[in-house]
């Protein structure tokens, strides 16, 4: 290689890392052309230097895999469109849509606004979509969450709508009931305000159960009651329709900052307390465990972990103790927002950083990622 075309080569390498950086032939700065050509300079005689005395090799790692393609292969998996689950709020307001305030691009629909919009990511290969309930309608929420099972409200009726028109699209169905209480919290409340668990179990086993009638592929419970995984896999067996259904379950869900955005958008935020009684605390590795591997002998298909950027180590656990189930990794609002705000700040570029992201989660052993970035990524994965 001549010393010219070696200037070249590194000069071309070097600058797409720079952001804002066109192309070489942009720019106009000497100062940075002369320190490319000395840095080129150095490059050729260190690499003379290490041929001719040592011939040693075993220091040579990143050496061979600059190629894009080649850096790719570095990857156990990437990331492909049928690993993605796209999250939609569905509005009980049938003509609705409205722009969710601290959910950057994300809209609160109504079951009519639904098909237009969802058309064109079918298309592009969307694969697969989780529905959250909203209920905007004064008067509709209860201490029981009535409204979570009601086969006019809007989650029955888009699983049946989705099928209908998209039948090759997956449909996954979060089951909770603190959009649908009036108290806000995942389940039924005791006098003390404390989750009766038996009452909260079993009102949230039948919700499932309907659910998975209307046509749901798959349910995922993220009430976090203990035992709710068993007593859903029980009733769909009892109902005779276990063989339809996936059970995935929000298995380690921690408690913490992150969802904000999401109670913003579902109107869930709790009027009273929080949600530490029985989401898992950040540190609680060992309870994260405990809880996978209880929720895997009580009958989950899938073992999901929330968030996901700030738990990698548990995504990890995950893989490892349930290594016969697909594990899923949820990108929760907060997580997403947090991106969007320091790429508007100018951090980091916006694509650049949703990759980034998602290749941590991939890495850590998820196969499945729940994540706002979804329509996006459907663009950037077909470029
Ligand atoms: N139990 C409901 C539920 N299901 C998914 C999320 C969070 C999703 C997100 O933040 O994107 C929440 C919120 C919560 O537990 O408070
Ligand atoms: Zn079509
Ligand atoms: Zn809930």
């Amino acid at each position: 290689m001549s010393f010219s075309s070696l200037v070249q080569d590194i000069t071309i390498r070097d600058a797409p890392r720079r952001r804002g950086e066109a192309s070489i032939s942009t720019i106009d700065d000497r100062a940075s052309r002369t320190s490319h050509i000395s840095r080129a300079m150095s490059y050729a005689s260190t690499a003379a230097t290490s041929v001719s005395v040592s011939g040693d090799i075993s220091s040579q790692l990143h050496a061979g895999y600059c190629h894009p393609l080649a850096r790719s292969w570095q990857a156990e998996r990437q990331l492909t469109k049928s690993m993605l689950i796209y999250p939609l709020f569905i509005s009980d307001q049938d003509d609705e849509e409205v722009l969710i305030p601290s959910l950057p691009n994300q809209y609160r629909r109504g079951v009519n606004k639904l098909i237009t919009f969802l058309e064109p990511l079918v298309h592009k290969g969307l694969r697969s979509v989780v529905l959250f309930g909203v209920p905007m309608r004064p008067g509709t929420k209860d201490a029981l969450g009535t409204a979570a099972d009601d086969p006019e409200g809007p989650v029955i009726r888009s699983i049946q709508l989705l099928r209908q028109r998209f039948p090759h699209l997956y449909i996954v169905v979060d089951v909770c009931l603190c959009e649908y209480t009036s108290h806000g919290h995942c389940g039924i409340l005791r006098d003390d305000g404390s989750l009766n668990n038996q009452l909260s179990v079993d009102r949230i086993s039948d919700v499932a159960v309907a659910y998975a009638r209307a046509g749901a592929h798959c349910v995922a419970p993220s009430d976090m009651n203990d035992g709710r995984i068993r007593a859903i896999k029980l009733k769909l067996i009892e109902e005779g329709i276990v063989h339809n259904v996936t059970l995935m379950s929000y298995a380690a869900k921690f408690s913490g900052c992150l969802y904000g955005p999401f109670r913003d958008a579902a109107g869930s935020a709790p009027s009273f307390g929080d949600r530490k009684c029985y989401q898992l605390p950040p540190g609680g590795r060992g309870l994260a465990r405990r809880a996978i591997v209880r929720d895997i002998n009580e009958g989950a298909d899938i073992i999901m972990v929330k968030p996901a950027s700030q738990y990698l180590d548990i995504i990890s656990d995950a893989k490892d103790l349930g290594k016969d189930l697909p594990v899923a990794a949820y990108q929760v609002s907060g997580e997403f927002a947090m991106i969007h705000a320091a790429a508007k700040a100018g951090v980091f570029d916006l694509k650049a950083m949703a990759f980034e992201s998602t290749e941590g989660i991939l890495r850590a052993g998820a196969t499945i990622v729940i994540s706002y970035f979804t329509p996006e990524f459907l663009d950037w994965l077909s470029d």
